[in-house]
């Protein structure tokens, strides 16, 4: 099957400094794919190198089996939704769903207006006019009803109310169950990535620090509460109270069968926040080998 997504060695440069470095990673398609990390890790400068608004530094990227923005068809497969949600100010809601039925070989338009009734979108209102959470609206829809067969989006969520997210996720989980869509999702609010994504990027410092799907990973983590003592093994990331220690090691290799700890699974947040924090006893930051 055709991977999603195929990155190796990728990087991208700003004049001399690196947004995007060493980036290997292999989707395979079908999966709903969370991208996080802090400010400026390079989140938005790998999804426009997928859809190929930006050309990699060094490396090499294949979207779908091809080369990101290369040819008409390559275009129709990947639907991209920026970060700032462009539309048109002066075009009304129908205006647009025209043009996207002009401009996409596979557009959907039934399901892009009963998504626009749903959502109570007026068609002849300029979308210059439309808040900003409605205007995020209308651009997921054009993202949706283009009939991509991977969608990739830029903080998708982030100007919606939280009744709106619910709504919007479950839209976009329930057309990758229906259309064996990809979806790549960047987004601060891993807690709604938990409920759509078994698949996970973690970018910190322009680099991968954790990919692989949700369930395996969540299963080779554990947490250590404790004494102050080295639990072996790659520890993730360690903080300490007066009374006692928290660690964050791979399951596989650390000592989880000592008595003297407490020993707990993670959330898919937990786990978000200890490959992004990474302090260690060392108080620096490690890379860590990622297996998958
Ligand atoms: N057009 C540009 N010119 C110069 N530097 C840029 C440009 N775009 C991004 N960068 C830099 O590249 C790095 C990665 O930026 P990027 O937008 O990919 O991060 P991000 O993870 O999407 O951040 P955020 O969560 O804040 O959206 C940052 O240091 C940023 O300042």
């Amino acid at each position: 099957m055709t991977a999603a997504l195929e990155a190796q060695a990728l990087g991208r440069k700003y004049g001399r400094r690196w947004a995007l470095r060493e980036c290997t990673i292999d989707i395979p398609a079908g999966h709903v794919v969370g991208l996080v990390g802090p400010n400026g890790a390079g989140k938005t400068t790998l999804l426009k190198l997928a859809g190929g608004q930006l050309e990699p530094s060094t490396g090499g990227i294949v979207v779908l089996g091809g080369r990101p923005g290369d040819t008409p068809e390559q275009l129709a497969k990947v639907g991209f939704v920026a970060q700032d949600t462009p539309v048109y100010a002066r075009l009304t809601v129908a205006d647009h769903l025209r043009l996207g039925a002009r401009l996409n070989p596979r557009w959907d338009g039934a399901l892009a207006r009963e998504r626009v009734a749903r959502l109570g979108l007026v068609p002849g209102q300029r979308a210059g006019r439309l808040s900003g959470g409605q205007r995020a609206q209308l651009a997921l829809t054009l993202g949706l009803a283009k009939r991509p067969e991977l969608l990739i989006l830029d903080e998708p969520v982030a100007s919606l109310d939280p009744l709106a997210r619910r709504e919007f996720l479950q839209g976009l989980t329930e057309a990758a169950a229906a259309h064996g869509l990809s979806v790549v999702l960047s987004s601060h609010l891993v807690s709604d990535l938990e409920r759509v994504c078994d698949y996970l990027i973690v970018l910190v410092d322009s680099r991968v620090r954790l990919a692989g799907e949700v369930e395996p990973l969540l299963a080779a983590h554990r947490r250590l509460t404790g004494p102050r003592r080295d639990p072996g093994g790659h520890v993730v990331s360690v903080r300490h109270t007066e009374r006692e220690s928290t660690y964050v090691v791979r399951a596989d290799d650390a000592r989880i069968h000592d008595p003297g700890w407490t020993v707990s699974r993670l959330s898919l947040e937990d786990l978000v926040l200890a490959y992004m924090d990474q302090r260690t006893e060392a108080d620096g930051p490690v890379a860590l080998e990622v297996r998958r």
